[in-house]
């Protein structure tokens, strides 16, 4: 579904992604982790669209979308999970779901205020998605609380809902268990793990949390000094010991 091929991030002169090549199959969820600055959070940044890479090339779906805008990418079906702006954050959880947007790049508040004049032509079809989503993720009960006054788990789930309100293909979730509570957490995982099966969505997620990794994740990805260092089902990647000392370099250098 995604092939990403010897890319290539510089900052200045330090390489961020050096060299880079994976792929991504269909309906997998691909965890990648990896020590803090691997690039994981570059790379993801490269795939979306954020910025153009310093060389090398990006695929999706058979086509090249190494110079297409994000918002193309979008179209396409490859997502980043939107993060709740911080002026929607005096928003209702139901108003949040209801304004996404059909661009993610560029959102502001003016922005979706326009847009949600368009969704009002086919506003019952926009509620009635917004009402689906809210109840496969059990957030009914805070359907008209202001996202701003969500716990951590439930923002994530909310950032999740608001993905569901497109037409996503390849989701990037970024770090979705930092900052969640442990109940939260299984709820969150039980729900990806349905997105996945049965609504076929392929995922790509960054995680530091190595539970959640192991419990979701095939195949895993390991990236240091932003290249792959080994890629596998979990238990290969946590006995290999590449992937051992570059976790360890990291402790080392943070003592
Ligand atoms: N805008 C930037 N300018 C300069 N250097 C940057 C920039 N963004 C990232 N870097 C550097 O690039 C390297 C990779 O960063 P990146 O955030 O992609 O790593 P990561 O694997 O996502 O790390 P973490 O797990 O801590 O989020 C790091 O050394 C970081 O300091």
């Amino acid at each position: 579904m995604l092939e990403v091929d010897q890319l290539v991030m510089s900052y200045g002169g330090f390489r961020a992604v050096d060299n880079c090549s994976l792929s991504v199959t269909e309906g997998s969820i691909t965890g990648l982790i990896g020590p803090n600055g691997a690039g994981k959070t570059t790379l993801f940044n490269l795939v979306a669209g954020a910025f153009p890479p310093s060389s090398g090339r990006i695929r999706y779906l058979g086509e090249d979308i190494t110079g297409l805008s994000t918002d193309r990418r979008f179209h396409l079906g490859l997502v980043r999970t939107f993060q709740i702006p911080h002026e929607f954050h005096r928003l209702t959880v139901m108003e949040n779901l209801m304004m996404v947007p059909p661009h993610q790049a560029g959102e502001t508040l003016l922005a979706n205020w326009l847009t949600f004049g368009k969704v009002r032509r086919n506003e019952e079809e926009v509620r009635q998605r917004a009402e689906e989503t809210l109840a496969f993720l059990e957030l009914e009960h805070v359907a008209e609380e202001r996202a701003g006054n969500l716990s951590g788990g439930q923002k994530k789930l909310l950032e999740l809902g608001r993905t569901m309100m497109t037409d996503a293909r390849l989701v990037l979730l970024d770090e979705p268990a930092a900052g969640v509570n442990r109940t939260l957490l299984r709820k969150l995982e039980e729900k990806i793990a349905i997105l996945n099966k049965e609504r076929g969505y392929t995922f790509i997620l960054i995680e530091h949390d190595m539970e959640m990794i192991e419990k979701l994740c095939h195949p895993v990805i390991c990236m240091a000094e932003g290249r792959v260092l080994i890629e596998g089902d979990f238990a290969t990647v946590r006995a290999d010991e590449r992937v051992l000392e570059a976790y360890l370099g990291e402790t080392v250098g943070a003592a």
